[in-house]
């Protein structure tokens, strides 16, 4: 295969990512095994945080209920399913997820999987978020699914296509948010996991940032697992990463 060739895009303005308060920009994974072991994180976490993401774990736990409740009291909810599928299927699946009111949806970034999505979204709020390469992936993981691509260059087609399709944002490490912001514009959100505290376990991933590095480099929400809910003091950890984040804004300023 031969490496991407698109090298800009254009700028034109699509759902938006608003400028949000440092908090806002923190999306707490909730990897928990039952409704009942995330809502005793969330009590602790309290006003601490706005924003929850639900994944399979949890989805498969009865997570899609605990989404709607947290909708109805104000949190944002992204659901984290990666859907990837014929395109009926995704677009029937989308259409669903948007009548639950979250904001955020992940889909894989292959072009008639996100054109599905894009269609089944329609006029609603939900926001579409393409996976372009995991962040527990380096070049030897691409090379082992039979791609000839390094991660940057894969990330790069993906959200290259992404965007013509209309897609309202990326997730992808914050290693590649630099590189992408010029090609993407401002209108695509960049929601990057692999986020680690220095000093933090990594882990399973591979393409990691501290809060600060990934801010910097231009990500607009940074997701976060375990450094927070498998944390003695959930509240205290997720205090410090929006501590880190409000710093690196004032940075940047
Ligand atoms: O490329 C991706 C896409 C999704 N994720 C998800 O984010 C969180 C990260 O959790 P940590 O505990 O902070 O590692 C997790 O729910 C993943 O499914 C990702 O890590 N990378």
């Amino acid at each position: 295969m031969a490496p991407p060739s698109r090298v800009s895009l254009d700028d034109r303005p699509r759902r938006g990512t608003a400028v949000e308060h440092p908090r806002d920009r923190l999306i707490v994974a909730l990897d928990l095994p039952s409704v009942d072991a995330a809502e005793a994180v969330i009590d602790r976490l309290g006003e601490g945080v706005t924003f929850y993401k639900i994944g399979y774990q949890l989805a498969f736990a009865g997570g899609l209920a605990l989404a709607q409740k947290l909708i109805f009291s104000g949190r944002r909810v992204f659901v984290d399913l990666k859907l990837h599928d014929i395109g009926n299927t995704v677009e029937k699946g989308v259409e669903s997820i948007a009548r639950m009111g979250a904001t955020f949806l992940t889909v894989h970034a292959y072009p008639q999987t996100m054109k599905a999505a894009v269609q089944g979204r329609g006029d609603s709020n939900l926001r579409i978020l393409a996976v372009t390469v995991l962040t527990s992936y380096d070049d030897a993981d691409l090379a082992a699914a039979g791609y000839d691509f390094t991660v940057p260059e894969l990330v790069a087609e993906r959200a290259a296509q992404a965007h013509d399709i209309g897609i309202d944002g990326l997730v992808c490490s914050a290693e590649e948010a630099a590189m992408l912001r010029p090609k993407i514009g401002h209108g695509m959100a960049l929601v990057t996991p692999g986020i680690r505290p220095s000093g933090a376990e990594v882990g399973d991933q591979k393409r990691v940032k501290t809060p600060r590095d990934a801010i910097l480099a231009g990500a607009d929400y940074l997701v976060v697992g375990r450094p927070i809910v498998a944390a003695p003091n959930p509240r205290a950890s997720a205090d410090a990463i929006v501590a880190e984040i409000e710093a690196a804004v004032n940075e940047q300023v």
